[in-house]
């Protein structure tokens, strides 16, 4: 049965408990990461990201986000080290964005909102597929890169030129050769936690690695994620933005650091 989620008023984050009662759950995502109370733990490794832009695949308007989808079929494109055990394999990378530069992204650093924050998506290759992944308590990784208002960011000028062909939910066009190392910032300092997808069905399988360089972004290019549409071609259109979830209750969770 598909339910019907969205962003707005009447379908968004604070009704979102009635279809999925994990909403409530113990380990919700985002979260309001505090550094001041995040504990540095040595143990942590280095994160190692090795992504082969060939398995760049299409990139899709799915009436919640945009979002770059990558073959992951063999491990080409993968994520291990950090937190994690063992090798996780890249699926797709999408962002999360305000309506003004107020606001957007899902993760706060001590309060603080920025105005877009990009997630590249990960799963345990312990697990057949994403879909049996994303039911496990170690199933899913995903990084968390926050975009600040600055100068524009070349290396995101290629997904923005891709914007204008998937303006519409349900509309998508072939993205190849793309590298998302370059959407990284240089340092790889994290914070580290568990939680959850932070959009239905909200499942707690989530390893999460925020960064805490941001990357930037110009209000230019800010202007083109918000051309995009909620809706699908025909339907009154609704642009797309405020497509955030804000911060869940911690209930007693640690958050790691993996710098000092
Ligand atoms: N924001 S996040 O990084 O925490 C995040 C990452 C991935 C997913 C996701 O893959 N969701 C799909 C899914 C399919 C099978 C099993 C479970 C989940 C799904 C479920 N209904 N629609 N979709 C598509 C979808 O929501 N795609 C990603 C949208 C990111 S906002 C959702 C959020
Ligand atoms: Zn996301």
């Amino acid at each position: 049965m598909s339910h019907a989620w969205g962003y707005g008023a009447q379908d968004g984050p604070d009704t979102w408990a009635e279809s999925f009662p994990i909403a409530n759950g113990p380990r919700q995502s985002p979260i309001d990461i505090v550094p001041t109370q995040a504990q540095h733990d040595p143990a942590l490794k280095h994160l190692k990201l090795k992504y082969d832009p060939a398995t760049a695949k299409g990139i899709l308007n799915n009436g919640h986000t945009f979002q770059v989808d990558f073959t992951d079929d063999d491990n080409s494109s993968t994520l291990a080290g950090g937190p994690v055990t063992g090798i996780y394999r890249l699926k797709q990378f999408h962002f999360h964005w305000g309506s003004g530069d107020d606001k957007g992204s899902e993760h706060t650093i001590a309060g603080t909102r920025f105005p877009c924050e990009l997630h590249l998506v990960h799963w345990n290759t312990k697990y057949p597929n994403f879909g049996e992944a994303a039911s496990k308590p170690d199933g899913l990784a995903v990084v968390g890169v926050f975009l600040k208002i600055g100068s524009a960011n070349p290396r995101l000028q290629k997904v923005i030129d891709a914007l204008d062909e998937i303006r519409s939910k349900g509309r998508q066009t072939t993205f190849s050769n793309f590298d998302p190392k370059t959407l990284l910032p240089a340092a790889l300092d994290f914070w580290t936690y568990e939680g959850s997808l932070t959009t239905p069905p909200l499942l707690e399988s989530v390893t999460w690695i925020v960064l805490k360089d941001p990357v930037s972004v110009s209000p230019a290019q800010m202007a083109k994620f918000r051309s995009l549409l909620f809706t699908s071609e025909g339907e009154a259109p609704c642009c797309m933005v405020d497509n955030f979830r804000p911060p869940q209750p911690l209930k007693g969770r640690k958050v790691r650091a993996s710098f000092k």
